[in-house]
C-alpha cells in the first residue's frame, strides 16, 4: 500500500518563490497541503493573505484553508522590513492580477496551527518560508504545539556564509530574530534550510525558456512572474539565473535524501550589527564555561544539496500541471 501522504502547513509570504513553492507542493503527491498560513515578508501580511488565495485559485484548489497571520513582529514590531524590491510591488512579479474571490477563514494563523497540530498529533510538518513570528507565537501560546508538532522546515539563516540583507542576516530570519531564536531553541524537531544552502538551487535562464516552452498552468503562470524575481537578481548578484529558495525548502519537506545534515545548537543574535545572524554551535570544541549554546536543544542544519536534482524535481512537477 502506498504511504499515506505527510501532511504539510506551508506558512509563507508569497513572494514569486514562494508561488513556485505552493504549486510545487500541489503537484508533490509524497504531500497532502492541509493549509496555508500567512506572514509577513516578501509583502505586508494582508498581502501575503492575498496573494495565498489568489494562487489557490489558480490552482483550482480553494479548498485549501488561508489562515491569516501575524501582522507584526512577537516583540510587536511595526517596522517590518518589505521585500517588494525583490518580488515586485504586489509580491507577484507587478501582474495586477484581479483580487481573489476566496477569503481567509476566521481562525487566525496561530489558532489554525494549534488546532491541526492537536487533530494530528506527531503527523503535521510546517513548512516556514517566511519570518518565524507566527510558528513561535503557537508554541508560547500554547504547550501542546511543541508536543503535537511533527517537523519544522525553516527557509532560514545564512550558516558560515554571507546574508541577504545584509552581510550578516538573511531575509526571514532578520525579518523576526527574537521569533527564529524562540522556534530554533524551542526542542521541536526543527530542520533549517539556510541559504548557504539553497544560493546553490538555480533555476537558469535555460531552464526558464523550458519552462515557458511547455505548457503547463503552473509553468505558464510562473514565466509571467518570474521577469522581476530575474531582474533583481541580475542587478543584486550579476546572475543569469535566480535562486530557488522556498521550492528547494519544499523539497528537504517530502525527500530529506536530497540534502545532507549536521545536527546542533543555533542562537539568533536579536540585537546590534549582527542582529539577525544564525550561529551554529556544531559541538567539535567541548567549552569550560557555560555559553549561550549550552544545554541548549539541537535541531537539524542542512549542509549540501543535490542541486542538479532538486531543479530537475521542480521543473518536471511545474511543467506536468
Ligand atoms: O535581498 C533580499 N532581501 C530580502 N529578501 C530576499 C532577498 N533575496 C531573496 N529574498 C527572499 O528571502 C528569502 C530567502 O532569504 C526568499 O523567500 C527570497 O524570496
Amino acid at each position: 500500500m502506498a504511504a499515506q501522504p505527510k501532511k504539510i502547513i506551508i506558512d509563507t509570504d508569497p513572494g514569486i518563490d514562494d508561488a513556485m513553492a505552493i504549486f510545487l507542493a500541489l503537484r508533490s503527491p509524497e504531500v497532502e497541503v492541509i493549509g496555508l498560513t500567512t506572514i509577513y515578508g516578501n509583502v505586508y501580511t494582508t498581502l501575503a493573505t492575498r496573494n495565498a488565495l489568489h494562487l489557490l485559485e489558480v490552482a483550482g484548489r480553494t479548498d485549501i484553508p488561508v489562515a491569516e497571520g501575524s501582522h507584526v513582529t512577537i516583540t510587536k514590531g511595526t517596522k517590518l522590513r518589505i521585500a517588494d524590491f525583490v518580488h515586485g510591488v504586489d509580491g507577484l512579479g507587478n501582474q495586477n492580477f484581479s483580487p481573489p474571490k476566496g477569503k481567509p477563514i476566521e481562525q487566525s494563523a496561530v489558532a489554525f496551527l494549534i488546532e491541526q497540530a492537536a487533530l494530528y498529533p506527531g503527523k503535521i510538518t510546517v513548512v516556514a518560508l517566511g519570518p518565524l513570528t507566527n510558528i513561535a507565537l503557537a508554541i508560547q501560546q500554547d504547550p501542546s504545539f511543541l508536543k503535537n508538532i511533527g517537523q519544522i522546515v525553516v527557509l532560514g539563516g545564512a550558516f558560515g556564509v554571507n546574508g541577504n540583507v545584509n552581510p550578516a542576516a538573511e531575509a526571514n530570519i532578520f525579518g523576526d530574530p527574537d521569533a527564529a531564536d524562540i522556534v530554533f531553541t524551542s526542542g521541536a524537531d526543527v530542520l533549517a534550510v539556510g541559504i548557504n544552502v539553497t544560493h546553490q538551487v538555480v533555476l537558469s535562464d535555460a531552464d526558464r525558456e523550458k519552462l515557458a516552452s511547455s505548457d503547463g498552468k503552473f509553468a505558464q503562470y510562473l514565466c509571467k512572474i518570474l521577469e522581476v524575481y530575474f531582474s533583481y537578481h541580475r542587478d543584486a548578484y550579476g546572475t543569469k539565473g535566480v535562486y530557488l529558495h522556498d521550492p528547494a525548502v519544499l523539497l528537504a519537506a517530502i525527500d530529506p535524501s536530497l540534502f545532507t545534515y549536521t545536527e546542533g545548537v543555533v542562537r539568533v543574535q536579536t540585537s546590534g550589527i549582527t542582529r539577525g545572524v544564525t550561529i551554529l554551535y556544531n559541538k567539535h570544541k567541548r567549552f569550560g564555561e557555560e555559553t549561550e549554546w549550552t544545554d541548549k536543544p539541537t535541531v537539524k542544519v542542512a549542509v549540501t544539496v543535490n542541486a542538479p536534482a532538486v531543479v530537475k524535481l521542480i521543473m518536471e512537477r511545474l511543467m506536468d500541471s
